[in-house]
C-alpha cells in the first residue's frame, strides 16, 4: 500500500482514482471482464432509490470480492457496544476525566470504551459514542462497522486510517468521517492515541444548509479531503472483525481487504481540519445559540431536528458589547455530549480537561459555572475577547443519550461535578 498521503477535494463529490492505470472502466461500471483481472464490487450507503442529491454509492475494481473470506463466530470486546439500556436514565449532568491510557498493548478497536448512545442499529436512527485509547497498530486485522458510519476525532496522537478506499491521515484537530461498511485498519503514528469516536446509526452526515448566512462559511466543501486509490497484495493469516447490529464478529480472511486497486464514486472516507471552520458569530450584542458552530448533521425525519449534530467551539473573537459572553445558562430539548480536544473550554474554569467529556441532557439545566460567571459578568465588554487555543466538540442529539453501566461506574467519572454551580450566589437585590 502506497504510503502518500494524497487527496482529492469537496464533500461529497463525484471522484474516481486509480491507483493502477487503466482500471476504471470507462463509461460503465461493470464490464464482462474487469481490466488487470479486478473484480467489479459496487458499495452503496444510502437506498438505490435514494433521490439524487442524496444517493451515495462507490465502485469498487479489487482483487478479490468483499464476500471472500471464512466463517464469522462471536468477538468478545465488552467495552464497545450498542447496548443502551431501556430502564431509568440520571437526568444528572454527567463529567468525566481522561480515560487513562492503557498499560497494556491494545490497538485501537480493543481499546474502544463505550460512554453513551441512543437508538441503535435495529432503529436505525441515534449514535453511539466512544472513547478510544489505544497504543499499537492493529495488525493482521480489520475492521467493518455495519452498523454506523463513524467519526473519528483525535485528542492525542495521529491516526492513520487505511480503508479500502485509500488512506486518510488525522491529527487532533482534524476529524475524519469513515461510511458504514468500510473495512479498514487504524494505525497510529505516534505509538499512542486517545479521542472520540461517534457512531451515527441514522442517515449519513452532510453538511447544513447557509441560509442568510449565503454561499460561504461554517465548513466549505472544499476542505474535506478524500484518498486516491491505494492497495496492498498481501496473503496471510489474518482476521475480519465486524461490528453487526451491536455486537462483534471475527472471521479468518487470507487475503488484506484492502485490495482495491481503483474506484469510483460519492462513498468514501474523508478528512477535514477543524482549523479551517469558518466561524461565525454576534458583532452586535448577544451570544447565539450554537447552531452557529455546525459542522455537520445527520437529519431526522422531522426538518430541522437533528439524529446528530456535529459542533465545534474553535478559537473566535467575542465582540458583543453590553453581553455576557459565554454560554448562557440554558435547559434545551436536545441532549449535549461535549469533549474537548484542545485548550480550555471558554464556559468552565477548570475540570473539563482536554481528553474529558460531559454530557448535559434533555432539559438538564446547565451553562457556565460559578467561576466562569462571576469572571465574565465584571468583564469589560467595550473591548474584544481573543479566544484562543481551544478546541472542544459535542455531539448533540434529539433523542436523549443514554450513559452506560461502565461509564456511570468508571474511576474517571467526576461524581463532584454537579457543584460547580453550587457557588453561584443569590444577588437579587429587589424586593
Ligand atoms: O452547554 C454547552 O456548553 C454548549 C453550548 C454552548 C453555547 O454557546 C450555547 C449553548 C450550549 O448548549
Ligand atoms: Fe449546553
Amino acid at each position: 500500500m502506497s504510503h502518500a498521503n494524497t487527496y482529492m477535494t469537496g464533500f461529497g463529490n463525484e471522484f474516481a482514482t486509480e491507483a493502477l492505470a487503466g482500471t476504471l472502466p470507462v463509461g460503465r461500471n461493470s464490464p464482462q471482464r474487469v481490466a488487470h483481472g479486478l473484480y467489479a464490487e459496487q458499495l452503496t450507503g444510502t437506498a438505490f432509490t435514494a433521490p439524487r442529491a442524496a444517493n451515495r454509492r462507490s465502485w469498487l475494481y479489487r482483487i478479490r470480492p468483499a464476500a471472500v473470506h471464512g466463517r464469522f463466530e462471536p468477538f468478545s470486546q465488552p467495552a464497545f457496544h450498542s447496548d443502551f439500556g431501556t430502564g431509568p436514565v440520571t437526568p444528572e449532568k454527567l463529567r468525566w476525566s481522561p480515560l487513562p491510557l492503557p498499560q497494556a498493548p491494545t490497538d485501537f478497536i480493543e481499546g474502544l470504551y463505550t460512554m453513551a448512545g441512543n437508538g441503535g442499529p435495529v432503529a436505525g436512527t441515534g449514535v453511539g459514542i466512544h472513547l478510544y485509547a489505544a497504543n499499537r497498530d492493529m495488525q493482521g486485522r480489520w475492521f467493518c462497522n455495519a452498523d454506523a458510519e463513524m467519526l473519528f476525532v483525535p485528542q492525542l496522537g495521529r491516526l492513520r486510517l487505511e480503508t479500502e478506499l485509500g488512506i486518510v491521515e488525522i491529527e487532533p484537530q482534524e476529524i475524519a468521517l469513515v461510511p458504514r461498511g468500510v473495512r479498514f485498519r487504524v494505525a497510529l503514528p505516534d505509538g499512542q492515541a486517545r479521542g472520540y469516536v461517534c457512531e451515527n446509526f441514522g442517515a449519513l452526515l452532510r453538511l447544513p444548509d447557509l441560509g442568510p448566512i449565503g454561499s460561504n462559511g461554517l465548513a466549505n466543501p472544499r476542505d474535506f479531503l478524500y484518498p486516491v486509490a491505494a492497495y496492498e497484495d498481501v496473503e496471510g493469516e489474518f482476521e475480519l472483525l465486524t461490528k453487526f447490529q451491536g455486537h462483534l464478529w471475527r472471521a479468518p480472511i487470507s487475503h488484506s481487504p484492502l485490495d482495491v486497486v481503483g474506484w469510483h464514486g460519492n462513498y468514501a472516507p474523508c478528512k477535514y481540519d477543524l482549523r479551517r471552520f469558518n466561524v461565525i458569530g454576534s458583532i452586535s450584542f448577544d451570544h447565539p445559540d450554537p447552531s452557529i458552530f455546525l459542522v455537520l448533521y445527520s437529519p431526522s425525519d422531522t426538518p430541522g431536528t437533528s439524529n446528530l449534530d456535529f459542533a465545534i467551539f474553535p478559537p473566535r473573537i467575542l465582540a458583543m458589547q453590553d453581553t455576557f459572553r459565554p454560554a448562557w445558562f440554558h435547559r434545551n430539548i436536545a441532549s449535549e455530549f461535549m469533549g474537548l480536544v484542545h485548550g480550555v473550554y471558554d464556559a468552565k474554569a477548570e475540570g473539563f480537561a482536554p481528553g474529558g467529556c460531559s454530557l448535559h441532557n434533555c432539559m438538564t439545566g446547565h451553562g457556565p459555572d460559578a467561576a466562569t460567571f462571576e469572571k465574565a459578568s465584571r468583564a469589560d465588554t467595550s473591548r474584544p475577547d481573543y479566544v484562543t487555543d481551544t478546541m472542544a466538540i459535542m455531539f448533540e442529539t434529539r433523542a436523549v443519550i443514554r450513559p452506560v453501566a461502565q461509564a456511570l461506574q468508571a474511576p474517571h467519572r467526576q461524581t463532584d461535578y454537579p457543584d460547580v454551580w453550587m457557588g453561584l450566589a443569590r444577588h437579587f437585590s429587589g424586593g
